[in-house]
């Protein structure tokens, strides 16, 4: 018999993935490998397509294989790869997103979300000169030490919310507050109000399945970075450019000091950027005293594929088509779920949408996500996947659409739902 795929990268990978996520530890089963993808499907090694909503884990709103982000990289790779010295494009991608996003005036751009979030969490300590954070439980900022506290994503997963190797010294300096929970931050805040250097968030939250900001919550962040001169750090690396094109802070109208972005900002290609208040962006190196560096930052193929990904998305009306299927897909998924009598609820902003197992009415905390039943989830996903759709391996990440969905997509998709919730 043939090694399955999974044994063979076993031998060389370590988990046989090269991101614990996609190792489907959360549903069990063996992960497919896919070989190509193109619109709103990935196909497998065997050539079964999927209807995709997990889209790379975000990056492609555009959906996959976009002729003229194909086209970008085609044409820029054929000027060469790398230099490490400066080039004009970068010059336009800094431009694109300062225009996007106002709060930033100043952004450096990086390989990662995870450079990101750890780039501006220096900053902000570099220039407070405090050492303290706070972020959320349940939230995910890549795999830095610091932010591996407490963590969302594969870090629930495995059920390892703080990672072993992350020295306890490092770890003492991260505070976790209760996602939506106001009277959390307070009491954190009331006890080292003065070492906090920032708060860190997702504005949305993705990473403990979708997990929109109660009202009121993100603006009572910003008043208490005020009091405390904390700088208020947005982690948009996942509702960055997703969410609207001027992402999470224009649609709640919050004005962090600094931003992270990654996925949508690189059209596929590994891009990461973080951003803000030119006085605080002023003190990374070589302008200040801040030490942030990356052989391959700005690199042109991936710059060229990430702009024109961002002109793309501000093409008028590109998120009505979007929006109005995330509403359908998630509304269509409820009424069927209530048809077959089956526990369920449904978040969703922008293109962003999670699915919740669950007897509870609103999923707002975290708390609420991990008391779902995640073994109907299961179950859910499997029955999916083999009827021919892709949602992401776990109950704590969120699902996506692209342009490239469209009503055939959809209905496909509610078919296959109807199918399974009858077998749950
Ligand atoms: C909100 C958020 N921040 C940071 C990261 C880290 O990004 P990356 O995986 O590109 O390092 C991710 C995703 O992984 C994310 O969703
Ligand atoms: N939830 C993560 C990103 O948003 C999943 C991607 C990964 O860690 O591989």
């Amino acid at each position: 018999m043939t090694e399955s795929l999974i044994a063979q990268a076993a031998h060389y990978i370590p988990g046989g993935v090269n991101s614990p996520v996609r190792a489907f530890n959360g549903v069990g089963g063996d992960p497919v490998f896919i070989a190509r993808a193109d619109g709103a499907k990935v196909f497998d090694t065997e050539q079964k397509a999927y209807v995709d909503y997990v889209l790379s884990w975000g990056p492609m709103i555009h959906g996959h294989n976009h002729p003229e982000i194909r086209q970008a990289v085609i044409d820029a790779a054929a000027n060469g790869l790398s230099f490490g010295a400066p080039t004009e494009i970068e010059i336009a991608m800094a431009q694109a997103v300062c225009d996007l996003i106002p709060s930033i005036e100043q952004v450096r751009m990086v390989n990662s979300g995870t450079e990101a979030t750890m780039s501006a969490i220096r900053l902000a300590r570099g220039f407070t000169g405090k050492d303290k954070i706070i972020k959320f439980e349940g939230c995910y900022h890549g795999h830095a030490d610091c932010l591996l506290v407490k963590a969302g994503s594969g870090m629930l997963t495995l059920g390892e919310p703080t990672s072993p190797g992350v020295p306890a010294d490092f770890a003492k300096h991260t505070l976790t507050a209760t996602f939506n929970d106001l009277d959390s931050v307070h009491q954190l805040l009331a006890q080292y109000g003065d070492d906090v250097a920032a708060i860190i968030l997702e504005p949305i939250a993705g990473n403990m399945n979708c997990i929109p900001p109660a009202e009121g919550f993100l603006q009572g962040l910003r008043e208490l970075c005020n009091n405390h001169k904390a700088l208020l750090i947005f982690d948009e690396v996942m509702c960055g450019f997703r969410v609207g094109p001027g992402s999470a802070q224009q649609l709640y109208n919050v004005t962090p000091d600094l931003t992270t972005l990654g996925k949508v900002i690189g059209g596929g290609m590994p891009v990461g950027a973080f951003g803000g208040r030119r006085d605080v962006m002023q003190h990374l190196a070589p302008a200040g005293p801040v030490y942030q560096a990356g052989t391959l930052s700005g690199n042109p193929v991936a710059m060229s594929a990430g702009l024109a990904s961002l002109k793309l998305m501000q093409q008028p009306s590109f998120f009505d088509s979007i929006y109005q299927y995330t509403d359908n897909l998630v509304q269509g998924l409820q009424s069927l779920a209530d048809q077959a009598g089956i526990p369920f609820t449904t978040n969703h902003v922008g293109s962003m949408f999670g699915l919740f197992f669950t007897q509870e009415k609103k999923v707002e905390r975290f708390s609420q996500v991990a008391e779902g039943d995640l073994e109907r989830f299961k179950r859910f996903f499997h029955l999916m996947l083999d009827a021919g759709v892709y949602l992401a391996p776990s109950a704590f990440e969120a699902g996506f659409i692209s342009k490239a969905h469209n009503e055939d997509d959809l209905s496909f998709t509610l078919d296959a739902a109807k199918r399974a919730f009858q077998q749950l």
